[in-house]
């Protein structure tokens, strides 16, 4: 089945600063991102990694070229319609997420959703139940968020990413503070996400995390200079893969 576009990215290009402090970040890059896809960017640090991911999820204007998401143009919308966009064709992870030290796990989890539709209270929080429980902190729900792991705080994130079942899960660094052990935690449950049908974009830094997806961009200087493609993970031969990413990466100098 020939599986449908879903972000378009055409000769995107963006700078930061004016003058002597211009900074060109993304010097013209197209990419595309199709309905379920499981793929990630990775290029040395400041090569525009997190930008590119910024500008295709709309949380920064772009200078010239286009985005398209599910057909509209990224460029064509007003903020407040670009944030609704984001709230509900799109989810987000960072390497810490930002929740409330006043509110418990549960009540962090759905703030958001409550924040839009009150009056479906019941329904959003039993839909955080089942969250919760798919990725493991159901026994979490009324804790302190300073009572729980970082792995935990992250599955924490993760459900309010959900929430609103999003198309695509943007990730950027999602692991980047966590232990192996609960990084390869992570990285289980995004690939359980992605399996059900959400498209995940992660930006990091770890040949090890990248090897679990299906499609990795490599960006050097504001450019994408190279992709490559792996089969779906099977839980098998991860060190195959990785070699695999690190020899594309001494191959391209990056
Ligand atoms: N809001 C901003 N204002 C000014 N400069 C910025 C801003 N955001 C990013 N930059 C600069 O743009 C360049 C690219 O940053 P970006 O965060 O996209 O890179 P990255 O590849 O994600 O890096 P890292 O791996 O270190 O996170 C960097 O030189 C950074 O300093």
């Amino acid at each position: 089945m020939e599986m449908k576009k879903m972000i378009t990215g055409i000769n995107i290009t963006k700078h930061y600063g004016s003058g002597d402090d211009k900074r060109n970040v993304l010097g013209g890059v197209s990419i595309e991102i199709k309905e379920g896809e499981f793929v990630s960017v990775m290029g040395p640090s400041g090569s525009g990694k997190s930008t590119l991911m910024f500008a295709l999820s709309g949380m920064e204007r772009i200078d010239g070229g286009r985005v398209t998401f599910d057909g509209r143009d990224l460029g064509t919308l007003a903020e407040n319609e670009l944030a609704d966009l984001r709230r509900t064709g799109m989810g987000f992870v960072f390497q810490q997420p930002t929740l409330m030290k006043n509110l418990n796990i549960l009540d962090n989890i759905i703030l958001p959703s409550m924040r839009d539709n009150r009056r479906n209270a019941a329904g959003i929080t039993e839909k955080a139940r089942q969250l919760m429980q798919k990725v493991g902190i159901a026994e979490l729900a009324q804790r302190d968020i300073t009572q729980a792991s970082g792995g935990q705080l992250q599955r924490a994130g993760i459900c309010r990413a959900l929430m609103s079942s999003p198309g695509i899960i943007f990730a950027d660094e999602p692991t980047g503070a966590l232990n192996q052990a609960a990084a390869q935690g992570i990285m289980n449950l995004l690939s359980e996400i992605n399996a059900e049908g959400t498209a995940v974009m992660l930006v990091t830094h770890d040949a090890t995390i990248a090897a679990r997806t299906e499609r990795i961009m490599f960006m050097c200087d504001g450019r994408i200079v190279s992709e490559m493609r792996l089969p779906k993970y099977s839980g098998k031969d991860i060190e195959g893969r990785v070699e695999k990413i690190t020899a594309k990466m001494r191959e391209i100098g990056i």
